[in-house]
């Protein structure tokens, strides 16, 4: 579904990506664990188009999208949701689901299909974005990437800020997403339980650089985890 091979990217001179190479195969769940500042928003908007690709190569289904724009990368199928989420807060939670469609080039019948899959959205699609609660912005913005009907998500930090009862709701619907409808998914995160119950597979990301794999079940050990991230699981 998606391979990188030694993507490198930056801002401006800075090189902060360094040559990452990974592949993710379909309906996989792929998480990429990592400090502050190590470039995990970085490599996501590198995947994503939003930033140029100063070396290396992505393939996604099987088309080489290293210099295709985002709206084109879009249309194959990859879809994002970034990191503060970004929904627009003067729209209303159904006007934001119709963006998502429509920026898919799909009309509104996909919208029923999305707020089947998160019901909690059903009451509020007449409220404005902007008045959400932090977790039902998350879910909006997950909606409306899925409004797009994409193959792939990339998923940047969907737990911060938010609280356990709705980052259990996200799992919840993510999992099930994976299973009815084959999602893929490559998350960032630093929440070690978010990733540890939704991940597959957990590669390590340290100053732009894929550094090593750990098993997720592993997550749950500190000593381990300590060696391979330097984070602590408490
Ligand atoms: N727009 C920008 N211009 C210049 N440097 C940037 C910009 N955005 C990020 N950086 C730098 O790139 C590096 C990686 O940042 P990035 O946001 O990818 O890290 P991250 O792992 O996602 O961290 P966080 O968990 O804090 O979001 C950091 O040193 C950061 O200061």
């Amino acid at each position: 579904m998606l391979d990188v091979r030694a993507l490198a990217s930056g801002y401006q001179k800075i090189p902060i990506i360094l040559g990452v190479t990974f592949q993710v195969a379909d309906s996989e769940f792929v998480g990429i664990l990592g400090h502050n500042g190590m470039g995990k928003s970085t490599l996501l908007k590198t995947l994503v188009g939003q930033l140029p690709a100063t070396g290396g190569a992505v393939r996604f289904t099987g088309t080489d999208v290293t210099r295709a724009p985002s709206h084109k990368r879009a249309r194959l199928g990859l879809g994002y949701v970034p990191q503060g989420r970004q929904i627009f807060p003067g729209l209303s939670v159904l006007d934001n689901m119709r963006m998502g469609a429509a920026s898919a080039g799909l009309g509104d019948d996909v919208i029923d299909e999305v707020i089947e899959a998160l019901p909690r959205l059903k009451p509020i699609l007449g409220r404005a974005g902007g008045v959400l609660s932090g977790g039902e912005q998350q879910i909006l913005a997950l909606a409306r990437c899925l409004c797009g009907r994409p193959k792939l998500i990339l998923l940047d930090e969907p737990t911060e800020g938010i609280q356990p009862s709705i980052i259990d709701e996200i799992i919840d619907i993510l999992l099930a997403l994976k299973t009815r409808h084959r999602l893929t998914v490559v998350l960032v995160e630093q929440n070690l339980e978010f990733i540890r119950r939704l991940s597959d597979r957990v590669l390590i990301i340290q100053k732009g650089r894929i550094t090593g794999e750990i098993p997720p079940d592993h997550l749950h050990d500190d000593a381990l985890v300590a060696e391979f991230v330097g984070m602590s699981a408490h």
